[in-house]
């Protein structure tokens, strides 16, 4: 399949590599990263160690491909929907943490828009290479649920190139599920400055669960069935598997760079508010978020 990876920072960077061991892939990206791509191919280590060749452009506009899979950070999602809509894709897909990117997606993209989650780790520590610091998964299907052979398609497109994935029809309920770890584990890590094993017990494990639990009603409230017990339990399974991470939201603010706050606790808040739910610990943590934005020097 000829593949447009949107986002070639760290996840873009391991999962395009891992696709071009495969498919004809396109990576969209940032100087000097994607002039190190260009010139010496892209090196894919940690958990893995090969080299890969995938074209490499700073570009996105005018692209065409089988498939768009967007990498971005969510408050850069408008603007590569915005730049993908000049391009002609058969379908497209995001992989990012937080709510609301398909939605960005589908409301300019002229082809069908597919949910994923993905759990693997990775970190771009140098230009033209990645570290997969974690093997984990990806998930994908329909964003509203169901079964389409647009999901197909891209589930066997990366299957094949040997990245572990489930076609799911449940993405909904998968999706909130994977916003209750976020809201639970970064905005909370990222305030308390500790590992996300610092959650499994201690006096910031309950504003986890709390802020959990608190997006699980709100999921509830929208029509998915996510029972708080679900959703504390997915936190604490989440914060064992990558206890001595440093979650990507205190590594943006430990970088001073700006954080998905909006899209994860900011997300649950505004659906609260829609839903006239009361989510007074999310309500917290995005305000505290917020103010440390404020303060953050401006890009
Ligand atoms: N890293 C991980 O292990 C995981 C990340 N995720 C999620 O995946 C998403 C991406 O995260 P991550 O890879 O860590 O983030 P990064 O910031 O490392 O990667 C995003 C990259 O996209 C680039 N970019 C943004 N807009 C454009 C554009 N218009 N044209 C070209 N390049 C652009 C950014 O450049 P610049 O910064 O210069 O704007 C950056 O290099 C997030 O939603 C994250 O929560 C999910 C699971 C695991
Ligand atoms: C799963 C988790 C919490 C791992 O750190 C993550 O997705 C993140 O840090 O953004």
């Amino acid at each position: 399949m000829d593949i447009v990876v949107f986002g070639a920072g760290s996840l873009g960077s391991l999962v395009g590599g891992l696709l071009a061991r495969e498919h004809a892939v396109t990576l969209v990206g940032r100087d000097p990263h994607v002039a190190a791509v260009r010139e010496s191919g892209l090196r894919v280590g940690g958990q893995f160690d090969f080299t890969v060749r995938p074209d490499a452009t700073t570009d996105g506009t005018g692209l065409a491909a089988d498939l768009a899979v967007v990498t971005v950070k969510a408050f850069d999602t408008a603007a590569a929907a915005e730049a993908l809509a000049t391009g002609r894709f058969d379908a497209a897909i995001s992989l990012q943490n937080g709510m609301g990117s398909e939605e960005t997606l589908a409301a300019s993209l002229d082809c069908p828009v597919l949910a994923g989650t993905a759990t693997y780790g990775a970190v771009r520590r140098e230009p033209g290479a990645v570290d997969c610091t974690g093997r984990g998964e990806v998930v994908l299907g329909p964003r509203e649920g169901g079964t389409s052979e647009a999901a197909d398609r891209a589930g066997r497109a990366f299957s094949t190139a040997g990245v572990e994935t489930t076609v799911a029809d449940d993405m909904p309920r998968r999706l909130w599920e994977k916003l209750a770890v976020n809201a639970g584990i970064n905005a909370t890590t990222a305030l308390a400055r500790v590992e996300n094993g610092a959650l499994l017990d201690g006096p910031a494990s309950e504003v986890a669960g709390d802020a959990a639990r608190e997006t699980a009603r709100v999921a509830r409230a929208e029509g998915v069935e996510l029972g708080d017990d679900e959703a504390v339990e997915a936190v604490e399974r989440v914060a064992r598997a990558t206890a001595a991470n440093t979650s990507s939201m205190q590594q943006d603010v430990l970088a001073g760079r700006r954080t998905e706050i909006e899209s994860i606790n900011g997300h649950v808040c505004a659906r609260a508010r829609e839903r006239g739910k009361s989510v007074p610990v999310n309500r917290t943590l995005t305000n505290l978020l917020r103010a440390r934005e404020r303060d953050r020097p401006q890009d």
